[in-house]
């Protein structure tokens, strides 16, 4: 089972052959390329994983190199994110990442990727092969090692890395003294290392070599790191920009001294300091633009978003200074999104600067591109926590279904644990979010009055207008629906459930094709959910067509049929309202159809002898236009609201309304379907019956968009057309999860 862990702690030891203890280095006995100081062996003691850089590293390049710094940045487990100036930002080289990753397979050619799907394919490759590695190369289209930016290259890396181990973002200015002299030293050994080898070759061949031919070879083992720098402080600068250029200090100038000063040298001195002096006029222009583009010091990498920002870029063109981008990275259970927005943003900080524009905006603007990503990749994810479990989960879930008796069979049979299908995937419970009470309580509304009341009927409509807009959900009193139906109803339902199991086993069905009126089974979406729910279900559907009363159970028949003629009474006056909160006319909803259809979920939800392990109901949203929900003592029903999970009370007598996405959908986000969910509990059982406002098996010919009364140019059409029919299918074939249904309508 590949779930995804926390991130381990990873020491770096010192391993192999030539090892000299401490630096964990090693040489690469095969190669004498310089790019193998970075090679180290990567261990938490258990699980050895190689990082292992090979000759892949560029023999020539870019004036980019900041995998040098990269390079030992991963073998100190520390990634470095830095404000750079100058460097890449050349069109062709934003093109493409640089990463690859190198699957290992013994007897099969080595297999290369990249692209989105690196930082799981990193991870697996991590995690269950010892051996693999992980290259960083070149890219073969543009020829050029870097993907963006110095600062989307390291982050890269950072991510990827992130997957097995943790990593400490922080600037060169905070690198331990120790670990910069290291640094420093490895690239100069490397160094001298090479030019000692090309000097023997040269001697092997049968030349003498003068300190000219010397100083040249010298030269030219740096130009294979830095092709256009010809000193070891000009590799320096090269490969890690202006935060080594900085501390050049540091380094220790021993290939320099060996030089003659030289006019190139005095050119390259005076290029630094306006390198530098361009540094501080783009920190300066960073400060003004105002927003913190983000302390990387206090990154945790958990739904982070990273603002980066790249000052300098091209040089030469003036339009084209900078470049702005917000990466997001979403770390999902078994698989970790990564989301870049990015601009040339040369004339847009320059408009910021002069109050025009507003960069951060601009690019936030964009975000819904990457809401949509997260929902698919949250998707996807869901699909990964069933398909890489190591058991046989189907096998598992036929079993249970089998035995036609839902979970109220598997407790009534004395079960003590939970069984695995219910499990919810480690580290995401949904019953750890406990938080401190939230400060919001979900409205109730009274409902007395409003027909005879103008005035009251006028501060309900506010009322619901507002609990709609943003809740989503609100409860109500005085309904008109009396308790004694309520009660009835209950026990109606109470009654099915606790019917001898054999008699009720006759109701069970998958066939939800409207071949039965009532359809019992336990996970409607049973093979599709990534977890099963602890509850059992019967689905009765009551309009548009009316059952025959034999075709409910006998328990609860009398009250079905009365119960439903209330609620659709209570429905039908709740849409007038709702109409009336949009600004239509009271018919509006009505005409439009949403309360052509009727079915009630009747929800048993028995004890749970270790509820924090499982979920009484996924979260999700309701597919239909209303919901009004009957829900008994227990609780455990949860909205998500304002960020948070808080719970609807219960309240005896009262009825919980909220709307569906079909609502959402023709009332353009007017009103919003909020994302419920229902905890499993040690207590039990509860009963809840929903009373979902939707015709899922008759299409009432009415086709269905955003209401044209709400639209307007600035508020154009959020969803394109459908019907129940197709909008309900769809959301059966997706089954619970926090997924939108809605995002498959929208424009
Ligand atoms: O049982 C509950 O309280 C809620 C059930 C629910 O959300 C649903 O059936 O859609
Ligand atoms: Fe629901």
């Amino acid at each position: 089972k590949r779930v995804r862990k926390e991130p381990r702690q990873i020491s770096v030891t010192s391993s192999g052959e030539g090892s000299e203890g401490g630096s964990g280095l090693r040489k690469n006995p095969q190669s004498t390329s310089m790019l193998h100081v970075a090679e180290g062996t990567i261990s938490n003691t258990t699980e050895p994983v190689v990082c292992q850089n090979t000759n892949s590293f560029p023999k020539s390049g870019t004036t980019d190199h900041p995998c040098f710094l990269t390079t030992l940045m991963l073998v100190h487990l520390h990634a470095y994110v830095t404000t750079t100036t100058g460097g890449s930002g050349s069109r062709e080289n934003t093109q493409r990442a640089s990463l690859a990753i190198e699957e290992v397979v013994p007897n099969q050619p080595q297999r290369w990727r990249r692209g989105p799907n690196i930082n799981k394919k990193a991870s697996h490759i991590l995690e269950n092969q010892p051996d693999a590695r992980i290259t960083l190369t070149r890219d073969t289209y543009t020829n050029k090692f870097i993907g963006d930016s110095t600062i989307s290259f390291a982050t890269e890396i950072g991510i990827v890395m992130q997957s097995f181990c943790q990593i400490i973002f922080h600037t060169w200015e905070k690198v331990a003294e120790e670990n910069k002299e290291e640094m420093i030293n490895r690239l100069r050994e490397n160094i001298l290392q090479l030019k000692e080898e090309e000097c023997a070759k040269s001697v092997l061949a049968g030349t003498s070599i003068t300190q000219e031919m010397e100083y040249g070879i010298e030269k030219k083992v740096i130009k294979t790191i830095c092709p256009k720098h010809k000193t070891l402080l000009s590799g320096w600068e090269a490969s890690s920009g202006p935060v080594m250029r900085k501390n050049y200090i540091n380094l220790l100038p021993s290939a320099e001294t060996s030089q003659s000063a030289s006019k190139d040298e005095e050119d390259m001195k005076s290029k630094i300091v306006a390198l530098e002096e361009e540094v501080r006029i783009n920190e300066e222009k960073v400060k003004q633009i105002g927003k913190p583009l983000c302390n990387v010091n206090d990154l945790t990498f958990r739904e982070e978003l990273y603002v980066v920002f790249q000052s300098g870029g091209n040089k030469g063109n003036t339009d084209d200074v900078s470049i702005a981008a917000f990466t997001f990275v979403f770390h999902l259970p078994h698989l970790t999104l990564r989301c870049s927005l990015q601009k040339n943003t040369g004339k847009m900080v320059a408009n910021k600067l002069t109050g025009k524009t507003d960069v951060v905006d601009n690019l936030t603007e964009k975000t819904d591109a990457v809401d949509t990503l997260k929902e698919k990749a949250v998707a996807i994810d869901d699909n990964l926590s069933v398909c890489t479990l190591d058991y046989d989960r189907k096998a598992e879930l036929i079993a249970f279904d089998e035995t036609k008796s839902g979970v109220k069979g598997l407790v009534d049979a004395g079960i003590t644990e939970v069984p695995r299908i219910f499990r919810l995937p480690s580290p995401e419970n949904p019953n750890s979010d406990q938080k401190s009470p939230p400060e919001h309580s979900l409205p109730v509304i009274n409902l007395e009055g409003i027909k005879e009341d103008q005035i009251r009927r006028k501060e309900v409509v506010k009322e619901i207008k507002e609990a709609l807009g943003s809740w989503g959900f609100f409860q109500m009193v005085n309904h008109g629906v009396p308790i004694s139906v309520m009660e009835e109803m209950k026990k109606g339902v109470l009654g099915f459930f606790e019917q001898d199991n054999e008699v009720k086993k006759q109701w069970y069905t998958r066939d939800s094709s409207g071949k039965t009126r009532v359809v019992y089974n336990s996970n409607f979406d049973l093979y599709s959910a990534p977890v099963t729910n602890w509850r059992d279900t019967f689905l009765c559907t009551m309009y548009p067509n009316p059952p025959q009363p034999n075709e409910l159970p006998p328990q609860c028949r009398d009250i079905l049929l009365e119960y439903s003629n209330h609620v659709m009474k209570l429905g039908r006056a709740v849409l007038e309202l709702m109409s009336e909160a949009l600004g239509l006319d009271s018919n509006y909803l009505l005409d439009l159809g949403c309360a052509e259809g009727l079915s009630i979920g009747n929800h048993y939800y028995p004890p749970c002898p270790q509820s924090e392990l499982t979920i009484g109901t996924l979260e999700h949203a309701d597919a239909g236009f209303i919901t009004i929900l009957q829900q008994d003592h227990i609780g455990g029903l949860k909205v998500f609201y304002q960020n948070e999970w808080t719970d609807v009370p219960t309240i005896p007598g009262a009825f919980v309304v909220n709307a569906g996405d079909l609502l959402q959908l023709v009332t353009n986000d007017n009103f919003v379907s909020s994302r419920h969910k229902v905890m499993a509990n040690k207590v039990g059982p509860r009963i809840s019956m929903a009373s979902f406002f939707i015709s899922y098996l008759t299409d009432t010919g009415k086709v269905l968009g955003p209401i044209k009364e709400l639209l307007s140019e600035d508020n154009p059409a959020k969803y394109r057309e459908t019907t129940q029919k197709e909008f309900s299918s769809h959301y059966h074939q997706k089954g619970l999860t926090k997924i939108s249904a809605l995002t498959h309508f929208k424009i």
